[in-house]
């Protein structure tokens, strides 16, 4: 069994994949500091709890954060007796290399979303992925990853307006009813959403136009239903998107005998 592993700047996010389907998806805070075995307390209680039998040989990770990569190895290596494959080194190869300019080491988080994206829909993909940051992630007719947008995420956006702002609270991201707000935290409301909503849509239009064919476009993370509330042209929502395309990644690799 496969167990693949999504590091982001926020959030750490383990799934087990038996071949078929995801047994189970679980999700702590990003830690460089956690070490291999506080790794495997949390995830073998869970596991416990969950009653899943899972017989793990083979590791992947996506790590937005590299320094997080080094104790997963650890725990991968202890707990499992494999070495990972590690998504944007060179011995994990990728189905399309990505297109980008020379020198740009895009992030493994974009690379897993663009070979999921392309295994389920195919090429002439756009997917807009809300995390920390809320990127967009174009990929080709062949399934290459080449290139897209990085905006603040919709959190950090909160979480700057009430940093910055000594009379602003904090939040959480809800879809108001009305646009104009007759309170603060209705003000601040509408602000991020319909601010957002306009950013997710006007950056949809203006990446379709600029790549002047017919795309798909798949949200992912957290916030993607939220922002389907408010019509921004997603055909399709699909919250495994990452993992979906770590499966891939993993399987690629081998069957092309680097794993
Ligand atoms: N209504 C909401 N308001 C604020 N946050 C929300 C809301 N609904 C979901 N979320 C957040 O979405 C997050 C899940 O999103 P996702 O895993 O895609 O990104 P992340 O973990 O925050 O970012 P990253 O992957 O960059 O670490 C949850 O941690 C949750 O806090
Ligand atoms: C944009 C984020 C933060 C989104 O998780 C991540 O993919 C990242 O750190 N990327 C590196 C830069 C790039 O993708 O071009
Ligand atoms: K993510």
């Amino acid at each position: 069994m496969l167990l693949a592993i999504d590091c982001g700047n926020t959030n750490t996010v383990f799934s087990i994949w038996d071949g078929e389907e995801f047994l189970c998806t679980l999700r702590t805070s990003t830690h460089h500091a956690r070490t291999a075995d506080a790794y495997f307390t949390w995830y073998s209680t869970l596991v416990q709890h969950y009653g899943i039998e899972a017989d793990i040989t083979d590791v992947i990770i996506a790590s937005t954060v590299p320094r997080v990569v080094f104790n997963l190895r650890i725990f991968a290596d202890r707990f499992f007796g494999c070495r990972p494959l590690v998504v944007g080194k060179p011995d994990c190869l990728l189905p399309v290399p990505p297109r980008v300019d020379e020198g740009t080491v895009p992030g493994p988080d974009r690379l897993a979303n663009a070979v999921g994206a392309f295994d389920r829909h195919g090429g002439n993909v756009v997917v807009v992925d809300f995390g920390t940051a809320t990127n967009f992630d174009v990929v080709a007719a062949d399934g290459a990853y080449v290139g897209g947008i990085i905006a603040p995420g919709v959190n950090l956006s909160l979480e700057a307006l009430h940093q910055g702002a000594a009379a602003l609270p904090h939040i959480d991201v809800s879809r108001p009813d009305k646009v104009i707000g007759t309170n603060t935290v209705g003000c601040i409301q509408s602000g991020v959403y319909w601010g957002y909503s306009g950013l997710i849509e006007g950056l949809i239009a203006r990446i379709k136009a600029e790549y002047g064919m017919p795309m798909k476009v798949v949200g992912t993370g957290g916030l993607a239903p939220l922002f389907d509330q408010a019509d921004v042209g997603f055909d399709a929502i699909e919250d495994d998107l990452t993992m979906h395309g770590l499966t891939v990644i993993h399987r690629y690799n081998k069957d092309n005998g680097s794993v």
